[in-house]
Formats: C-alpha cells, structure tokens, sequence
C-alpha cells in the first residue's frame, strides 16, 4: 500500500518527537482546537510521558481515547483515567467516551494493535465493519484478554478513518508480522480491514 511507512526499531523518544512535530504543525495552521486520539493498553503511556515534554500549547489538545475498559476512571485498568492523569495536568483536555458522543475528525488517530489484530477495542469476534453507521460502540471481546477481561467501548471503524493520519505504535515480532500480513491481504483481522479502507498516511513505527 503506497500510503503505509513502517519505520523499524524506533525507540519511545523518536516516536515522541515525531508525535510533537506533527501536533505542532497541526496546532500552527489553526487557531483552534486539535483533536487526536490515542490508544491505551501499555504502550502508548512512556511515549506520552515524552511527548509531554516538549514545548507545544497543550491547552489547545483536545484527546479522545480510541477505546476503553468499562471500569471507573480510578480503576488501575482505564485508559481514560491514565491519559487524564498525563495530559490534564499539561492544560490539554481529556473526552470521556460514551456511546452518545458526536464524534469529530481526528487531526490524528494514533492506535495500538493486539496479537489478535484487534485495534481499539475493534476484537475479531465482534466483526468491525467500516460501514458502520455507529461512530462508538460497546461490546464484549470474546475471548476475554487475560490482562484485561472487562466490557469495552470504542470508537468504530469509520471514525478511526475520519482523521488526517492514522498512527501505529506496535512492539515486536508477533504484532510486526500481523501488521505485514493484513496490508497484503492474508488476513481478515480488524486491522486489515481498517488498512484495506485508509486512504490518508499511515505510519506504523516498530
Ligand atoms: O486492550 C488494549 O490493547 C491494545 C494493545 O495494547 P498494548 O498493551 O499491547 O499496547 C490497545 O491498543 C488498546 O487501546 C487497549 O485498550
């Protein structure tokens, strides 16, 4: 796919400035809000911690969780509360997702991706289509994450591909060979239909 750069072996720091040139251009050619979201799980949060560091006018960062565990914000396992504890402080706000919510476009949708080639919240079992009218659903992996055995909600495929760029963190071989594997087609997980369908840039760092 034309639109896809895999850059290997990056570690967190070059990864966190490559996240703050982006969102400083974006944040340069308005005077508005941008808007992103972000994935949780474990990866992205040592990332953020060096994002934060650079010098960009966070009161204008608007962040919306692609997904979360439907736990309280406090719970250990929310991402929606560890984002609000790394962002808020920095003066960028922190959305709630909740199945009512408009959904706006994304300046970026940054996103993890599990070994089952689920994205977001999007597992194989619930069948994530790009032509789903909803834009954030609730729903229950099957079978449960060991690490993490909760309901979910997440925003659906066609709001994950309303953003200007997609984003991929993804750590090791097991994940770097699903992600080969679904942009030339050998299979049908939900990162591969949500690559099989993007147009704008996606960069997928190692
Ligand atoms: O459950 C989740 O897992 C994926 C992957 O997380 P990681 O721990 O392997 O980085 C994540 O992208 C998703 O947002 C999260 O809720």
């Amino acid at each position: 796919m034309d639109n896809v750069t895999i850059v290997e072996n990056c570690n967190d720091a070059a990864i966190a400035d490559w996240l703050a040139a982006r969102l400083g251009d974006a944040l340069s050619a308005s005077t508005g809000p941008v808007t992103i979201t972000v994935p949780g799980g474990s990866t992205p949060f040592p990332i953020i911690e060096a994002l934060l560091a650079h010098d960009l006018d966070w009161t204008r960062l608007v962040v919306w969780p692609g997904d979360d565990r439907v736990v309280p914000e406090d719970h250990a396992a929310s991402n929606t509360g560890r984002l609000r504890d790394l962002f808020e402080p920095a003066g960028a706000e922190v959305v709630t997702l909740t199945e009512m919510e408009a959904v706006p476009r994304f300046s970026l949708a940054w996103l993890g991706m599990g070994t089952d080639g689920h994205i977001a919240s999007l597992f194989p079992n619930t069948d994530p289509r790009v032509d789903d009218p909803r834009r954030i659903v609730r729903l229950t992996p099957d079978p449960l994450p060991p690490e993490a055995p909760f309901d979910r909600i997440s925003l659906t495929m066609p709001a994950l591909l309303a953003s200007d760029a997609l984003l991929f963190v993804i750590r090791g071989e097991e994940k770097r060979a699903i992600f080969e594997q679904a942009l030339v087609g050998k299979h049908d997980f939900p990162v591969a239909r949500l690559l099989g369908a993007a147009k704008q840039p996606v960069t997928c760092f190692t």
